[in-house]
């Protein structure tokens, strides 16, 4: 049971925009939750899936029953698009999922499952599919899109002739091949005239499905687009998070991707838990340089769409990325991992598109200069592992401390030396 005491801290606890009548009622919710589970006896055994969704779906009904119904469009009928279609029509609002192929579109609606990227997990009934992209996207208010990066200015030209006034909403966590553009450098491209807004943060698709408590980020420069994502998608199993640094909450989504590879390829070679905390924190490191070079807030980095998300790509097999770094670290070819992957994997682009932008504007990113080497450049995993082992002398968390340039001269002195040491040795 929640005490009025534990109300009032949860309710200090959030922040101010959630401060509103929409937050108590999602207090309210969750202590009802809550205490329906706690009497059943769920709150002392595992969860039951399908008493909660029930709980979850009388309460969301009440508290979408009097806002005016957002109409909302997932494109992308992949595993993060079903998933976020899902909750937004569970949670009330009028949701078409489009996807591209007229036959899935028909076994989806059917089968009200999406058989190939989320076998087995119910969609909401209310949840529509269509294939027809005019009539999916005309006369919404937001348009979410979930294809991969490599597709999703595709998609713009494909929607521009429908648009007239929906905001867009890019879920997309990838970087263009060649021109290095995120998202919502191809949303400003495209559809200038557009409200955007990017949305990110620790979000495996099958969690979600499972209703296991998640959050995620919107960033945009709109505040009501803030608030409209939030009311379409916040539930008591899914926090809904504003930010208005929708560069640093982008590149959060797309660099940990590099990272989610690294972690899967250390794994393979069964490192301790002192490496892949190595990993994980130098990661962010590399992913806070380049953020901040991009004109991202370094404090960005340490919310849920930086630190969280690397931490939960980083963790879990769930994650493609780092099921393709593993299946590299046990030897496979770059191309034999993708075509047994079968799904989106953003990183293995996206360490070519950083690795060249860093060389050509001299940004610090060893562990992305290294998977490039893995993977583009033919070089052994481990030796190039334990090449980044010896570099020099570096500041740890470099917005605290500006790096210091006597660590670089040090540095280049001790490289010298021990070059000049193996010469030696080799002479011997
Ligand atoms: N799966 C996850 O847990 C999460 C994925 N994301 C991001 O969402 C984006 C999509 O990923 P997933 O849904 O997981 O991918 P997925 O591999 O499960 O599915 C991709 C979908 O996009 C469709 N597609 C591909 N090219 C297309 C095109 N030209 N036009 C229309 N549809 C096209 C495919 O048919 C497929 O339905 C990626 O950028 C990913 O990083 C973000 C958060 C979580
Ligand atoms: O971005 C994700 C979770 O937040 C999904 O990661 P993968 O694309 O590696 O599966």
């Amino acid at each position: 049971m929640t005490s009025a005491n534990d109300k009032k801290t949860d309710a200090n606890i959030e922040d101010s925009q959630t401060d509103n009548q929409g937050a108590e009622k999602q207090n309210s919710l969750l202590s009802s939750i809550i205490e329906r589970a706690t009497k059943s006896g769920l709150g002392r055994k595992k969860l039951n899936p399908s008493a909660v969704e029930s709980a979850v779906a009388k309460n969301m009904a009440e508290i979408h029953n009097n806002p005016t119904k957002l109409r909302l469009a997932f494109l992308g009928g992949g595993s993060f698009g079903t998933a976020m279609a899902n909750l937004a029509a569970r949670n009330g609002c009028d949701t078409t999922l489009w996807v591209r192929n007229k036959r899935t579109v028909k076994a989806m609606a059917k089968t009200q499952t999406n058989k190939k990227y989320l076998p087995g997990y119910k969609l909401d009934d209310r949840l529509k599919y269509s294939h027809d992209l005019q009539a999916a996207v005309k006369d919404t208010d937001i348009i979410f899109i979930a294809v991969p990066g490599l597709a999703f200015r595709e998609t713009l030209k494909s929607i521009a002739p429908f648009i007239s006034g929906q905001s867009i909403v890019s879920l997309t966590k990838g970087m263009e091949k060649d021109t290095f553009a995120l998202m919502s450098d191809i949303i400003k491209d495209e559809l200038p005239e557009v409200n955007f807004g990017v949305m990110s943060g620790p979000n495996l698709a099958i969690e979600i499905m499972k209703n296991m408590p998640s959050a995620t980020v919107i960033a945009s420069d709109s505040e009501p687009l803030r608030h409209a994502v939030q009311a379409a998608l916040h539930s008591a199993f899914f926090r809904v998070f504003a930010s208005d640094d929708v560069r640093g909450v982008e590149l959060g989504g797309a660099l940990k991707n590099i990272y989610a590879i690294a972690m899967g390829m250390a794994a393979a070679y069964e490192v301790g838990e002192n490496t892949k905390a190595m990993i994980l924190t130098r990661g962010l490191a590399e992913m806070s340089r380049f953020g901040v070079h991009a004109g991202a807030n370094p404090l960005t980095f340490l919310g849920l769409s930086g630190v969280g998300d690397l931490y939960a790509t980083c963790s879990s097999e769930l994650s493609r990325n780092y099921r393709i770094g593993n299946m590299l670290g046990r030897g496979m070819t770059t191309d034999a991992a993708v075509k047994k992957l079968g799904q989106t994997a953003e990183g293995v682009n996206t360490i070519q598109q950083v690795h060249e932008k860093a060389t050509k504007e001299g940004i610090y990113m060893p562990i992305t200069h290294a998977l490039h080497a893995v993977i583009y450049e033919d070089k052994a995993a481990l030796g190039v592992a334990l090449h980044l082992m010896e570099a020099g002398f570096r500041s740890d968390v470099e917005f605290v401390m500006e790096h210091d340039h006597s660590n670089a001269a040090l540095t280049a002195q001790m490289q010298t030396a021990s070059k000049t040491k193996h010469k030696k040795d080799e002479n011997k």
